[in-house]
């Protein structure tokens, strides 16, 4: 029997999310997230799709290492444990793999020591991902695990859009540039609007507004990315659930010199307590959208603040692009909050784009579009699946090994 099942796991800075498909058809078999990992207040949601039934463990959760396990156990219960022999193997997520990994990788112990290298630049995400992988490997030790880095669909990109204004000697020196993150998202979203427009990947050119927790824009330049808003690391661009986004670089040496902070605190700043948090209260956009309705003035700004830098960005990859097919909504916001659609594309008819309310309004887990028919670029909103993307990348490479 030729094994045919991938588990993904995406293990985030607090959170592990993961799917177990069958790659004969695609098909999903469980899905799960283990939420709030290292409080006391860690949750477990374990849905097998052949019942449906969902079940729910709280309590504390310490770290990456115990999460995963009691992942392993959820899916024993319902006899697809990690010891299956269906089992092809294990995709991880990885985010920063810097400019050594540009494909999907076979995961060996040099591997992990470069993974572990880029850790100062992707501090919320690398260490948990390298949790992740190890524990998977210590539990099955003889299956292939291969990273899929979020950072391989940005190595397309033009020197001049990946290198900041610096000395290069000392970029190279420090390995500075632009990496950019959410690649698997962008490159599978870039891939389905084309679809969506029956056309192929190598004939249009996509805006892709991945807008999650962390979020990011790109420029997809006929099925390569030539530009897009995550820098060095997941802080520049776009305003995010708590990260700041693009700010002059010279607050940090205020925040330093006349605030007299500390760079970890400085870091944890702008990373943890910025972006749509630091300026209301609240990183969930369903919460910041009451507010708004309910006359509140903080709510009100964070959300006039986020939507004037995804415009900025749409006119700015608008330019790079020279020609716009699509411009492409995407991740828990993009999907889900037709007001931020509406408002960011709101004004841009010059541009030839648009937004029908109607369109807008209707509640689908499909790709679809959202512009009116006679709009010169299309507007889309096409759900992301980072996990089918890593398992069918994984598939492929094992396949190709085997
Ligand atoms: N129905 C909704 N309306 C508006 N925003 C939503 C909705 N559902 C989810 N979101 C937003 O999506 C965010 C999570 O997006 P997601 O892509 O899952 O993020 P991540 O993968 O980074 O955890 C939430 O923080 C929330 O702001
Ligand atoms: C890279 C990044 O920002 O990832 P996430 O959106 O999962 O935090
Ligand atoms: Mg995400």
């Amino acid at each position: 029997m030729t094994p045919t099942r991938v588990l993904v796991l995406n293990s985030g800075s607090s959170s592990l999310k993961y799917q177990l498909l069958d790659m004969r058809d695609s098909s999903r078999l469980a899905v799960g997230l283990v939420e709030r990992i290292g409080e006391q207040t860690s949750r477990l949601r374990h849905t097998p799709l052949a019942s449906g039934e969902t079940r729910e463990q709280s309590g504390p959760i310490a770290d990456h290492e115990t999460a995963l396990k009691a992942v392993a156990e959820e899916l024993a219960r319902d006899g697809l444990g990690l010891d299956s022999p269906e089992l092809a193997a294990i995709g991880h997520r990885v985010v920063h793999g810097g400019m050594f990994f540009t494909e999907p990788t076979v995961i060996d112990d040099s591997v992990l020591t470069e993974i572990e290298r880029l850790i100062p630049v992707a501090p919320l995400h690398n260490p948990a991902n390298l949790t992740g992988i190890r524990t998977a490997r210590a539990l099955r030790p003889d299956l292939p695990q291969v990273a899929v880095f979020d950072t391989a669909f940005h190595t397309s990109m033009p020197e001049s859009a990946a290198r900041y204004a610096i000395d290069p000697r000392i970029a190279d020196r420090y390995r500075i540039r632009r990496y950019g993150f959410h690649g698997t998202s962008h490159a599978y979203v870039s891939r389905e609007t084309a679809r969506l427009l029956g056309r192929a990947p190598e004939e249009v050119n996509v805006i892709v507004l991945h807008l999650g927790n962390g979020a990011s824009a790109s420029a997809v330049e006929r099925g390569r990315c030539v530009d897009t808003s995550m820098g060095l690391t997941p802080l520049e661009g776009l305003v995010m659930g708590t990260r700041s986004g693009d700010l002059d670089p010279a607050v940090i040496f205020h925040f330093a010199r006349v605030g007299d902070m500390s760079m970890d605190e400085i870091d944890t700043l702008l990373n943890k307590r910025s972006g749509l948090f630091g300026l209301c209260g609240d990183n969930d956009m369903r919460e910041i959208r009451r507010r708004v309705d309910e006359g509140d003035e903080a709510a009100a700004l964070a959300f006039d603040i986020y939507i004037h830098r995804i415009k900025k960005y749409i006119g700015a990859y608008y330019a790079v692009l020279g020609q716009v097919d699509a411009v492409a909504f995407t991740a828990g916001v993009g999907e889900n909050a037709a007001a931020v659609r509406a408002a960011a594309v709101a004004g841009l008819e010059g541009l030839g784009l648009a937004v029908d309310e109607e369109l807008n309004a209707v509640r689908s887990d499909d790709a679809r579009l959202i512009s009116p028919a006679s709009a010169r670029v299309a507007v889309a909103v096409v759900p992301t699946d980072e996990e089918l993307e890593i398992a069918t990348q994984t598939y492929a490479l094992v396949g190709k090994k085997s």
